[in-house]
């Protein structure tokens, strides 16, 4: 198990990671999600040992990195798969790495196979597509056969048979009850790989729970409801009856109001009993991509000037609130609370510290295996 209490990582005035506190359990993946800069990458690197936390502590097994005994043969990560000397082949580099650990060479050939690259195992390394290089990545993770494995961003830059492989790899690796805590950006890809969810933004948590409660409480339906648009007070007059019947009503951009908290039946009924006609009202259902979006929209330091998201979600109209994130003790119109189970708690946003302003960018990550438990930086 990985348990990290209270980690935070201050680089000068600028807070990379603050106050974070979860457990990575055994038997299960645990996917890491969090924006551009939010501190994934940083967080892997100080339970790895590559970096001191400020503050706070980060065990595995109950022992920080560095004074894990056999640190590489029970721990195994993928950081960066770009970190592999080129002029060398994919098997020379897997036995340079065994023989530091003391592993022996039929294993690289072993774990060749497993990711694919037998047949490419005396080619060099520097010729490798952006997704060879991740699975040669994952082979030195795997080397050491370890019962705790760390992968940042697996799934960068493989092909769609490459994912579903990574996919399998690690739910058959927390099968076997190794830990598994996999970084990604893409929500899609962890609702389909992971068990378990943590989420940050800016360096703090924002949700910690299963991956099916995080469902739950987040991809609520909602109702949209339209009244004719030549007639505005009609409007007005049914966001004042759902409301007072326990509703909440969000307009929408396009003049639609979005209900949630009441079943269809009961909004007709509620707009017949105000006499107001309808002209549109149908069952919608927030998908998780767009939740996770809208929970860490406000934890996002780089942003294009023509933002995605902007199509992604439409913009609220002038006056209207965004949505509150789950478990700050709001209900939001897309996220009711979700169920009472200790280990789904969504976790209230703390305050930013000061020097959590947006930096100057994202930094490369560190070198791919755990080998040498130094400050990389
Ligand atoms: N060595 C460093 N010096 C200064 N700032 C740093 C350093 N390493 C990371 N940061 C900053 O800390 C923040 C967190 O970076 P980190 O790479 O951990 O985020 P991330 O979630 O892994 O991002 P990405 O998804 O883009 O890889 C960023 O603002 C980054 O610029």
């Amino acid at each position: 198990m990985i348990e990290a209490v209270g980690l935070t990582k201050q680089y000068g005035d600028k807070t990379a990671v603050y106050n974070l506190s979860f457990q990575v359990r055994p038997g299960a993946v645990t996917g890491f999600l969090g924006p551009n800069g939010s501190g994934k990458s940083t967080t892997m690197r100080m339970i790895l040992g590559l970096d001191n936390p400020t503050a706070g502590h980060v065990t595995i097994g109950g022992y920080p990195y560095r004074r894990l005994p056999n640190a590489a043969r029970q721990v195994g990560a993928l950081l960066d798969a770009k970190a592999v000397h080129g002029g060398r082949s994919a098997r020379n580099h897997l036995l340079s790495l065994a023989q530091l650990s003391g592993i022996p060479a039929r294993r690289v050939d072993e774990v060749l196979g497993v990711v694919g690259l037998r047949d490419v195992a005396r080619a060099r390394s520097k010729g490798f597509s952006l997704g060879m290089g991740q699975r040669l990545g994952i082979a030195g993770a795997l080397l050491g056969d370890p019962q705790v494995l760390l992968f940042d961003e697996p799934v960068n830059g493989l092909d769609p048979e490459g994912i579903l492989w990574v996919r399998n790899l690690m739910k058959a690796l927390a099968a076997e009850g190794r830990t598994v805590f996999v970084s990604s950006h893409l929500m899609s890809e962890m609702a389909l790989t992971a068990d378990h969810l943590i989420v940050i933004g800016r360096g703090q948590l924002l949700a910690d729970m299963g991956v099916r409660d995080f469902i739950a409480a987040n991809s609520a339906g909602f109702a949209r409801v339209r009244t004719p648009d030549t007639e505005p007070q009609l409007r007005e007059k049914l966001t004042s009856a759902l409301t007072e019947a326990g509703g909440q009503v969000l307009p929408e951009q396009d003049g639609a109001l979005r209900v949630t908290g009441l079943a269809l039946p009961r909004i007709s009924d509620l707009a017949h009993e105000a006499d107001v006609r309808l002209w549109e009202l149908s069952p919608h259902q927030a998908s998780l991509e767009e939740a996770y979006m809208r929970m860490t929209q406000g934890a996002v330091d780089y942003r294009s000037t023509i933002d995605q998201r902007a199509g992604f979600q439409q913009p609220l109209p002038p006056g209207a609130q965004p949505p509150p994130v789950p478990g700050q003790g709001q209900p939001g119109w897309y996220a009711p609370p979700p169920p009472a189970n200790p280990y789904a708690h969504p976790v209230p946003v703390p305050q930013a510290p000061p020097g959590l302003a947006p930096g100057p960018g994202a930094v490369p990550a560190p070198a791919t295996a755990p080998t040498k438990p130094e400050d990389a930086r």
